[in-house]
């Protein structure tokens, strides 16, 4: 049988209501996870439309086009993909790189969150070294560095990619979250390379304020700010018995956090002075 044949018997099999979007078990045998054989049927050729679009450097595609691309109605793709709680973005469209993965872990091809980490120096390459990613559903699928000394370098068997070579990365991997451990310079361009090949989650460790599109998600990480709140917790404590826990001399003045952060660590009241003018002058030097 033709996949046309296929996809035509499918869709006969289907929901008659395009809007209904829970499952139905008159529509006949059900998949495991709650999706009728006729969707599931349709899947790898989704995943073949989405892996053709991803290779040819699309982000975001509608449902008209994705439909099109996979021979099937706008409708039929829509409640389909719903089934997997993927709605896409009003406008926007799906993300390729993000629907491809949904797909994937909807026919067990991926049951892990794709992750790369670009910036393999100290930082990086003890993230990479970090064994606790995969039980908590993260498979680091790329290692990114323009060092030509680390380039080629494994750790845990997957060797560091060139960055020059990120997209082709991006796109045979289908990595949808991004750990940026990269100097601050490079931060903002790194960024804009990983959205414009569809990863849509950032988890920014370099200490600038990263600027992304509408749909992208970013997560700042900034050990000192940890370190700034035990100490004022310490602070706080001291005061409470009488002793001081720590070396700051006592409260004095409290200096700004970089007034050019505008995602500001929260000073809190009563920090010590000491702590927090480190805080306002955050260097890549001092993490
Ligand atoms: N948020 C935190 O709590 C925290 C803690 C430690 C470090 N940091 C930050 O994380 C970043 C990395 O710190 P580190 O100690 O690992 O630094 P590092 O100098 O050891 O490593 C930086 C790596 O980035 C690579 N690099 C340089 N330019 C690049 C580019 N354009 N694209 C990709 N990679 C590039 C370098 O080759 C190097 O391997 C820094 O920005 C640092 O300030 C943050």
């Amino acid at each position: 049988m033709s996949s046309a044949e296929t996809l035509r018997e499918a869709r006969d099999d289907a929901h008659p209501n395009p809007a209904e979007t829970a499952p139905d078990p008159a529509a006949g045998e059900t998949a495991p996870r709650g999706i009728p054989d006729a969707t599931v049927a349709r899947l790898p050729v989704y995943l073949r439309a989405l892996a053709q679009l991803s290779a040819g450097g699309t982000v975001t595609v509608s449902s008209g086009e994705l439909a099109e691309a996979a021979g099937v109605g706008p409708a039929q793709l829509r409640k389909d993909l719903s089934l997997l709680g993927s709605y896409g973005t009003r406008g926007v469209g799906y993300d390729v790189a993000h629907l491809r993965f949904e797909v994937a872990r909807a026919l067990g091809e991926a049951e892990e969150w794709p992750v790369v980490i670009v910036g393999l120096g100290n930082l990086g390459t003890a993230l990479a070294n970090y064994s606790g990613f995969r039980s908590r559903g993260f498979r680091v699928v790329g290692l990114v560095d323009p060092d030509p000394a680390l380039v080629g370098r494994r750790i845990h068997g997957l060797a560091i990619t060139d960055l020059r070579d990120l997209e082709d990365l991006l796109a045979r991997t289908g990595a949808v979250i991004g750990v940026v451990a990269t100097p601050s310079e490079a931060a903002q361009d790194v960024t804009d390379r990983l959205v414009r090949r569809g990863v849509t989650s950032i988890l920014n460790f370099a200490p600038v304020p990263l600027a992304v599109p509408d749909g992208v998600h970013v997560r700042k990480v900034d050990l000192g700010q940890e370190l700034q709140i035990l100490a004022y917790h310490e602070h706080r404590r001291a005061e409470d018995g009488g002793t001081r826990a720590g070396p700051a001399a006592g409260p004095g003045t409290i200096e700004p956090v970089d007034a050019g952060d505008p995602n500001p660590v929260p000073v809190p009241a009563g920090a010590p002075a000491r702590a927090l003018a480190h805080s306002a002058g955050h260097t890549e030097d001092e993490d």
